[in-house]
């Protein structure tokens, strides 16, 4: 399909924790943190809930592109933390800017997310629609378990998100692949609702947590990365070494090398910023291609893939021509 990223923006929290201030109440260390992870530091909200950090990206978005809201057809927000079941983050990002033409909805696919989203907005532009916000926003330290320090050191806050236009130039979706292993979802689980009645009473008690099963994610992670590039490569008919930068989910700096080594491309091609932000799950991809866009290293021209994986369990890559 034909579009084009008109902008790009990012949002996190003002609130900086490094792994030393983690060590401060918590039995961890930098000295565990970093080699295993490639984090430094995240950032953690203070007052704001998913859909401010939204917000405020979809303001950034308008403010950079020129575009009204007004003239927006649709917002789609890629999250797993939202700040209720209904209204969704979209629709409350929708109220808070007057994109009183816009139909909004919340996709979940946790850190596949953003993929998801850009594919489903794709597939609208191709259609009838002109314009659309994609948005990844996540207020994980909401669902951590501050006491397990084997999830809580890995998350973080943010958002993140571009404008897409159809356009009639030849730019834009060359292929995806979406995948989702459901019989895998018990691997990476989190927000667990409270299910009683007034017939049954209890019949599960709540869990907010995240729970993980670290090492297999991790091995699906380093699986099925490169089984959904190799497919999306193969469907736009190009090779590893035709894509200029590869935009992963900034889940762990480990999993990303390894990715790029059973790839045989240089890791130069898979930028990390994993050290910064934490896993932000779906906000992590945009931030990503936000600082490159604003460093001028991703730009038009380029031919890019993005790459989503994490909980459903889910994975996604989309071939993108800028
Ligand atoms: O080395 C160690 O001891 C541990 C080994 C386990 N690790 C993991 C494992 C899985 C993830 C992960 C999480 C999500 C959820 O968004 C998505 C995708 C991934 Cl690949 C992140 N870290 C941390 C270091």
């Amino acid at each position: 399909e034909q579009f084009t990223i008109v902008e790009s923006a990012h949002t996190v929290p003002q609130r900086v924790v490094t792994n030393d201030e983690l060590a401060t109440f918590m039995d961890t260390s930098d000295d565990w943190i970093y080699p295993r992870t490639g984090i430094h530091q995240r950032h953690i909200v203070d007052n704001e809930n998913t859909s401010d950090l939204a917000t405020s990206v979809a303001n950034k978005l308008l403010l950079k592109s020129g575009i009204t809201a007004e003239q927006l057809d649709f917002i789609i927000v890629g999250t797993m933390s939202p700040d209720n079941l209904t209204p969704s983050v979209a629709q409350q990002v929708q109220g808070n800017i007057g994109a009183v033409n816009a139909f909004a909805w919340d996709l979940s696919a946790a850190c596949s997310g953003f993929v998801y989203t850009i594919s489903m907005a794709s597939a609208l532009l191709a259609t009838k629609y002109q314009r659309g916000l994609v948005i990844g926003a996540e207020v994980l330290s909401k669902l951590v378990d501050w006491e397990d320090r084997s999830t809580a050191v890995l998350f973080g806050d943010g958002a993140s998100g571009v404008l897409l236009e159809k356009t009639p130039e030849q730019v834009g979706l060359l292929a995806e692949s979406l995948k989702t292993y459901g019989a895998q979802s018990e691997f990476l689980t989190a927000g667990h609702q409270r299910n009683s009645n007034h017939f049954t009473g209890e019949l599960s008690s709540a869990d907010p947590y995240f729970h993980m099963n670290g090492r297999e994610v991790y091995n699906f992670a380093t699986r099925q990365v490169p089984a959904v590039l190799s497919e999306a490569l193969e469907k736009a008919d190009l090779t590893a070494d035709d894509i200029d930068v590869y935009l992963l989910h900034q889940a762990n700096a480990r999993i990303i090398a390894s990715i790029a080594k059973r790839f045989g491309q240089p890791i130069e091609k898979f930028p990390i910023n994993v050290v910064n932000y934490g896993n932000t799950s779906a906000a992590s991809i945009g931030i990503l291609l936000d600082e490159l866009r604003q460093e001028g290293v991703v730009h038009a021209g380029q031919k890019v893939a993005l790459a989503g994986f994490g909980g459903g369990l889910t994975a996604g890559a989309l071939i993108i021509q800028l």
